[in-house]
């Protein structure tokens, strides 16, 4: 049985669906993720869990009690939203303390867990202080032990980190995940941005109009996107617009190239596909000249329009005509030689290519150069 359960979930407002018909089963410990752009439905989700919105449909099981009905301050969630929301008038301790005073936990107690909560956070000196004293980052994790205070069954992130600065995002979404970890606490995190999700999560729900694409590991959703919103929206894609010319050999037309890809089911016969390759998939060679090995793999040849040096890899912006510019992530060790207005080969192997399906409508997508 899940820990918690989210059975045909669907919220309305008004006329359109927010959510629709949304399942998903999380384990006890697990943290997933909500991944989605701005008004996909990852908040109405997470406050429905929280009670602060009813479901206009479908129901929630939380160890297997039904919770559908049950208003938001008796349910065992604790809460972080992305404004720290502290009560700027109590110092950090008695903000960590309020949900125990309401809930009549003894003085002691309140005492002992305030302390332990501040050491978990890393801030065991701060409690007398007020909350406008403290740095955002400093704010937010006090904000976190307030929601832990509680000693809730799941804990329910929104977005808690957009507000800070990309340093502190990042050694703060470390914490927080070391924090669910040591506690072995279920929770829901919601977040549009890709690379904290494929960071801090066991299991990512990729969403799109109100809706689950895609659910998985994170290694899965990076390298095996099973849907073109998942390929587009996590991570940096290459995406070649074609047609299956045969599904057996695995070669594709597309762009006027015929690209080799692994051999696909006899369903793929003559079907509009979009492939994506990754670009740290894709490997520089200095000349036409140069021996490829035994020719199965895919070659382009363009020129360099923008080297971007990132530390352990480069960043190659390969001009190939008029309407294509491919990205490669070149180990900067071996991207030395390689420079703005040079002529290169482009090389990936056919494994290296996803090919996903594509529905009508897909004629926006037609050679998109990439991200
Ligand atoms: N209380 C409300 N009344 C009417 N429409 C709402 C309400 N809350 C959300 N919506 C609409 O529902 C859709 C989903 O909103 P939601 O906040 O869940 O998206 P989101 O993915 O969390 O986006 P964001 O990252 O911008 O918060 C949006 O179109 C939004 O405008």
């Amino acid at each position: 049985m899940a820990f918690l359960e989210l059975n045909g979930i669907t919220k309305y407002f008004g006329r359109q669906a927010a959510v629709n018909a949304v399942n998903l089963s999380i384990q006890q410990g697990e943290f997933l993720t909500l991944l989605g752009p701005s008004g996909c439905g990852k908040t109405t989700i997470l406050r429905m869990v929280a009670g602060f919105e009813h479901p206009s449909e479908g129901s929630i099981l939380l160890e297997g009690d039904d919770i559908t009905d049950r208003p938001a301050n008796k349910r065992p969630m604790g809460m972080v939203f992305q404004s720290y929301a502290l009560f700027p008038h109590m110092t950090v301790e008695q903000n960590i303390a309020f949900g125990m005073h309401i809930q009549r936990v003894p003085r002691k107690r309140i005492e002992q867990r305030c302390a332990e909560l501040l050491e978990l956070v890393g801030l065991g000196e701060m409690g007398k202080r007020y909350p406008h004293q403290l740095s955002g980052g400093q704010q937010q994790r006090i904000a976190l032990a307030r929601a832990l205070a509680i000693e809730p069954k799941v804990l329910l992130l929104d977005e808690p980190l957009s507000a800070l600065d990309a340093r502190v995002r990042v050694t703060l979404r470390t914490e927080i995940r070391r924090i669910q970890q040591q506690l072995k606490m279920t929770a829901i995190y919601v977040t549009h941005d890709q690379e904290e999700a494929l960071a801090i999560s066991d299991r990512i729900a990729v969403m799109a109009k109100g809706k689950i694409e895609q659910l998985d590991h994170p290694e899965e959703i990076y390298s095996n996107p099973q849907t073109v919103f998942a390929a587009t929206f996590v991570g940096t894609s290459n995406q070649f617009s074609g047609v299956v010319e045969s599904a057996e050999k695995g070669l594709c037309q597309a762009n006027g190239y015929t690209l080799h890809v692994a051999p696909l089911s006899s369903s793929f016969d003559g079907k509009r596909v979009l492939l994506v390759v990754r670009p740290e998939e894709i490997t520089l060679h200095a000349s036409e000249g140069e021996s490829l090995g035994n020719g199965t793999g895919n070659h382009i040849s363009g020129v360099i329009e923008l080297r971007t040096f990132l530390g352990p890899f480069t960043r190659f912006h390969v001009r190939i005509d008029d309407k294509m510019l491919l990205t490669a992530d070149i180990p900067s060790q071996q991207a030395r030689g390689y420079d703005a207005g040079q002529r290169v080969l482009l090389t990936f192997l056919p494994s290296a290519c996803q090919v996903l399906p594509v529905d009508s409508g897909v004629e926006s997508l037609t050679t998109i150069p990439a991200k």
